[in-house]
């Protein structure tokens, strides 16, 4: 059954946590966005990790270099699963994948700017990377004629263990699930909604559905 992340693109840790605290009975996993790790750092991780210790904790870094580095950096402050950037070089997801290893946690690779983000989903996990996030970052979704189908598309033919991030919403959410990717994203869709666990709740819903 695939899982639901929310991505919290908030400030503020306590913001983050109070948003988790309604969200966190329909979520497998909660991230901390790029956003909110550049306000709050390291002990922003910390603070979700103990305040949820039995959720999934992806902290989305988005490294660009130094990935065993920087991912020991994300798995000792108690992330699950850090985000390692596609367009990056072989050597930092082989990095990266090595600190995975050394504490048992997970590296997800980022295809924001890829080209061919198929192409590049292959050779992510065969250097080891545990799942391939197929994603439109916030600008690229704001380009005229986005849509979201293209990742849906991509996820079928990957053939690789994918997540999908870039709009998924509740009109998209049961293609997400039907491309075959094991993770649904959904950040504005949950924290822009008025009521951020009733929305939770119906997207986890269409998955189960
Ligand atoms: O990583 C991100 C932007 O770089 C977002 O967290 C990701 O795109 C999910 O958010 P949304 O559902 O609002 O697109």
């Amino acid at each position: 059954m695939a899982k639901l992340q929310v991505a919290i693109d908030l400030l503020k840790i306590e913001d983050a946590i109070a948003l988790a605290t309604k969200v966190a009975p329909y979520v497998d996993i909660i991230e901390l966005g790029t956003p909110l790790i550049k306000s709050e750092g390291l002990s922003g991780i910390r603070k979700m990790k103990d305040a949820f210790p039995d959720k999934l904790v992806l902290a989305d870094f988005k490294t660009a270099d130094a990935g065993e580095l920087e991912a020991g950096m994300a798995f000792g402050a108690g992330a699950d699963y850090v985000t390692i950037l596609g367009t990056t070089g072989d050597s930092t997801i082989a990095g990266a994948v090595k600190a995975a290893v050394a504490n048992g946690k997970g590296v997800v690779v980022d295809t924001i700017g890829v080209k061919d983000r198929v192409k590049r989903a292959k050779e992510a996990i065969a250097l080891g990377a545990e799942f391939v996030e197929l994603h439109a970052g916030l600008d690229e979704q704001a380009e005229d004629g986005y849509s979201i189908q293209v990742l849906i598309d991509e996820a079928a033919r990957a053939g690789v263990k994918v997540s999908i991030a870039g709009g998924v919403n509740s009109s998209s959410i049961t293609a997400v699930k039907q491309s075959g990717a094991i993770v649904a994203v959904a950040g504005a869709a949950i924290y822009g909604a008025e009521d951020p666990a009733q929305a939770a709740k119906e997207l986890k819903e269409l998955l189960n559905a």
